[in-house]
């Protein structure tokens, strides 16, 4: 049990936290959807009631260093947690420099695995340096390290990012990379790239939102089959022209193959590394490598491979069996200390950030705790940029019935808008993103209001903040050749707000500007709203009591 606290009685109250998925306080309006959207509720939040900004990035939230963005995990992890573990990027990174990844059983088994059968690894995953999900200098470092435990053939199955790294910049990754492959395959050694696409087209689902992406990645990678092109670069570039204006993120699926036969499908007795290091994009293709009852499509054929992911993805449901190196160990999470307590949760979002709120925020773990109650609205599959409302108001909708249940002391939601929009690189589509939230908390606050309650505003990292890339010298958004703004699709670096609606207390309630606090400080915010008094291990509250 959490101590009462002796500092605060705690609100009467609910206790509410909204996080607008991809909401940045950004330093200059250039570019900015947020600044250009009319949202007379934040505004208004804003200028009346006390908020602060909160570190959302690099290693306030267990990145490697301050240069990486923040991201829906980490932010989440933190925020949930009340501490600040180091991450996926981090933890792979330091298991490939000191060597420890390639002492490990699972590697072992790759390697064996594949010396064993035809002498085959495949490496699938994002294809980039945006260290969100993955970060190519590992699967570098992994094919150079199977080439010295003498395994002879590698083949790659790249998913093309667009997303954490700039809209079209696929050829700076393929090509350099088809040049190093091509420097490596000698004596006897084979490394090729053997199949690709989109990362929002094909294998990177998430959440179950859209499992035909995952069928798509399936007859893909594993079955060869698709449009056929001689190489990666070739595909990507034949795709440019025959889709203009399609970004990276949705090129289509292709096939690399040599006279007319794909050079690399994947067969029984295959060894096959899933290198993404982040779980809720890496779940639904590792559930179909290693599920034997698995019906969500028809793999067509189901080869007996030797699989492993970089990370185990989920604690509870132990996927994958195998992972080479250690996931963040997230103990004594705000959800399970509320749940020891008594205190009753519920946690809302629409499926695309459904798994933002309880699984990331119980710590990657998708079983609840007692007296948590969830529930998903299930998002459209469409283009967001078509539909920047996203299930934005059947969110409140489901916020405000709980609410007025009166059976939740504390209740979470995500707003995926800021994030999902910010993310196509349509800056007219994000500014309506921005605005379809504001006119959310318009419907929301009133009823926490009227139930006696204060709610957190805050967000998980910044997208929305910055749409174009912003040219360093100039300091102005950067322009392509016929003139147009160049669209930023990925996460900033911005810090995220925090704002305490508290329309019962007659202002008594502030926030502290504690030096350095970051998304870690919200769970012993929320503790003491609550009553309570913060579990040991998390980071200070934030919440300031004025007397009298
Ligand atoms: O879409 C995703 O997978 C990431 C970006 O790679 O965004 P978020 O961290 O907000 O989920
Ligand atoms: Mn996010
Ligand atoms: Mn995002």
């Amino acid at each position: 049990m959490l101590q009462k606290s002796a500092f605060f009685p705690g609100i009467q109250g609910p206790i509410v936290t909204i996080v607008m998925d991809g909401y940045g306080i950004a330093k200059s309006d250039v570019g900015s959807a947020i600044a250009a959207a009319r949202k007379p509720t934040l505004d208004h939040l804003f200028a009346n009631h006390p908020n602060i900004t909160l570190r959302a990035h690099g290693t306030a939230v267990g990145m490697p260093s301050d240069e990486d963005m923040g991201n829906s995990e980490v932010g989440h992890n933190a925020i949930g947690a009340g501490q600040v573990y180091s991450q996926g990027a981090s933890l792979v990174a330091e298991a490939i420099a000191s060597g420890s990844i390639w002492q490990g059983a699972a590697w072992q088994q790759i390697i064996a695995g594949a010396k064993a059968g035809r002498g085959v690894i495949h490496f699938i995953g994002l294809f980039s340096d945006g260290n969100v999900h993955s970060h190519i200098d590992h699967l570098r470092a992994m094919i150079l390290r199977a080439n010295e435990e003498g395994v002879p053939v590698v083949r790659i199955h790249i998913l093309i990012d667009g997303r954490d790294v700039p809209e079209t910049s696929a050829l700076e990754y393929v090509l350099p990379f088809e040049a190093f492959l091509a420097e490596v395959s000698r004596d006897g050694f084979d490394a090729r790239i053997a199949s690709g696409g989109g990362r929002m087209n094909i294998t990177m689902d998430r959440y179950e939102a859209n499992w035909s992406m995952v069928d798509k990645g399936w007859q893909t990678h594993v079955l060869g089959k698709g449009e056929q092109y001689e190489s990666a670069s070739a595909a990507v570039q034949a795709l440019r022209v025959k889709f203009p204006g399609t970004i990276d993120q949705d090129l289509p699926a292709f096939v690399i193959a040599s006279d007319g036969r794909p050079v690399g499908t994947i067969e029984d007795g295959d060894s096959v590394v899933f290198f993404n290091f982040r779980g809720d994009r890496s779940i639904e293709i590792t559930r179909a490598f290693e599920e034997a009852g698995f019906d969500k499509f028809d793999r067509v054929r189901m080869p007996r491979v030797t699989y492993a992911g970089m990370l185990q993805y989920d604690g509870d449901l132990k996927l994958p069996k195998r992972f080479l190196v250690d996931p963040p160990a997230i103990l004594d999470t705000m959800g399970e200390w509320f749940a020891k307590s008594g205190i009753t949760q519920f946690a809302c979002s629409e499926t695309q950030k459904f798994g933002h709120v309880t699984y990331f925020w119980n710590g990657n773990r998708s079983n609840k705790f007692d007296g948590e109650t969830y529930q998903e609205v299930s998002s459209d599959v469409v283009p967001f940029e078509q539909r920047p409302w996203m299930k934005a108001a059947e969110i409140a909708d489901a916020m405000i019935e709980a609410l007025q249940s009166g059976q939740y002391r504390t209740l979470r939601c995500n707003f995926a808008n800021g994030d999902m929009v910010g993310h196509t690189g349509s800056f007219r589509a994000a500014t309506m993103a921005i605005e379809a939230v504001d006119l959310q908390l318009a419907r929301i606050l009133p009823v926490v209001k009227a139930l006696g309650g204060v709610a957190l505003i805050t967000a998980d990292h910044g997208n929305a903040d910055e749409m174009y890339e912003i040219d360093k010298k100039t300091r102005q958004p950067a322009q392509n050749p016929d003139g147009s703004f160049k669209a930023k699709t990925s996460h900033t670096l911005n810090p995220v707000p925090l704002i305490l609606y508290d329309a019962v207390t007659g202002g008594k309630l502030g926030l502290r500007p504690l030096p350095g606090a970051g998304l870690s400080n919200i769970a012993a915010t929320i503790t003491h709203l609550l009553g309570f008094e913060k579990h040991a291990k998390w980071d200070e509250s934030l919440l300031e009591v004025r007397q009298g």
